[in-house]
């Protein structure tokens, strides 16, 4: 049976080369074909496993430099069933890319707000009179270069390739440790692992409304590894918390930490327990 993995294209973005990396630990451990289905936008891809369009998807959700990426903790929390399977950890390196002779010539750079904000400063050093435009993804960002002779795109060594278009800068992160991670989700049961994350809302903003859910774990001894809010955007100033935890939900003490924290929230999903595994760059 071929496995189809949806992830945010089109082909020569970073979230491409995560699912390469899947799978061919997928291949290693199961000998399962797969095929890789690019998607448009983050949301769009959750969406295609969410409706069995895909059986699998790998997006972004935390970078070291810029934190959590919103567009995955919104889709994952309003798509039901969503199950975390495996998290990638991926280097990230980025590229220039240009058909103009010289950085001077630059008027416009595209490319996705996370790649952006991650070269925020190279940017501000060497070109800081340029206009920076957001794209869906960093590929996206090398296919505006065909309408726009004194653009830039921040992308991939692989999406210049690709294109046939030429680095005029490499690399241009602000930082060379630069790492994104990744989750590979589906409908099937997570299968358990070191790391488990869910999100909740809680039932009234008031003092302590936070602190009793945390408490859960704390007391415990479960260790908090990551703590993001986003809006509800029900009204202004309230929030959903999402929380990494380095435990694994099969434990019967997990469990019951679970059933505790179910009287001190209003929504709760568990997005699951699962590995990390670690990309080499190339
Ligand atoms: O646009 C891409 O290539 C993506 O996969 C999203 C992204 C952008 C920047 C860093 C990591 C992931």
């Amino acid at each position: 049976m071929t496995v189809s993995i949806a992830y945010l294209g089109p082909p020569g973005t970073y979230s491409e080369a995560a699912a390469i990396a899947y799978v061919d630990q997928l291949q290693q451990d199961t000998g399962e074909e797969c095929l890789l289905c690019p998607y448009p936008s983050i949301s769009q891809t959750l969406r295609a496993v969410a409706r069995s369009q895909a059986q699998r998807a790998v997006v972004p959700v935390e970078n070291s430099l810029e934190g959590s990426v919103p567009m995955t903790l919104d889709a994952i929390w309003q798509l039901d069933n969503l199950q975390i399977q495996r998290a990638l950890v991926l280097p990230i390196s980025h590229a220039l890319i240009s058909p103009v002779p010289e950085l001077s010539a630059i008027k416009t750079v595209y490319s996705h707000p996370q790649a952006l904000a991650q070269c925020q400063g190279w940017l501000e050093q060497f070109l800081p009179w340029v206009q920076l435009i957001p794209t869906n993804s960093t590929t996206e960002a090398v296919q505006q270069l065909e309408g726009d002779r004194f653009a830039a795109a921040i992308s991939s060594q692989r999406a210049a390739e690709l294109y046939d278009l030429p680095i005029i800068a490499f690399p241009i992160n602000d930082r060379p440790d630069n790492c994104t991670r990744f989750w590979v989700v589906s409908l099937q049961p997570s299968p358990g692992g070191a790391y488990t994350s869910l999100g909740f809302s809680v039932p009234s903003n008031l003092p302590g409304a936070l602190s009793q859910p945390l408490q859960v774990f704390a007391s415990r001894g479960i260790n908090l590894s990551r703590i993001e809010s986003r809006p509800t955007k029900r009204s202004l100033g309230e929030y959903l918390f999402f929380l990494d935890l380095e435990c694994d939900s099969r434990k019967s003490s997990v469990e019951s930490a679970f059933q505790e924290l179910r009287s001190h929230t209003e929504t709760l999903k568990i997005f699951g327990s699962y590995d990390f595994v670690a990309i080499k760059s190339d």
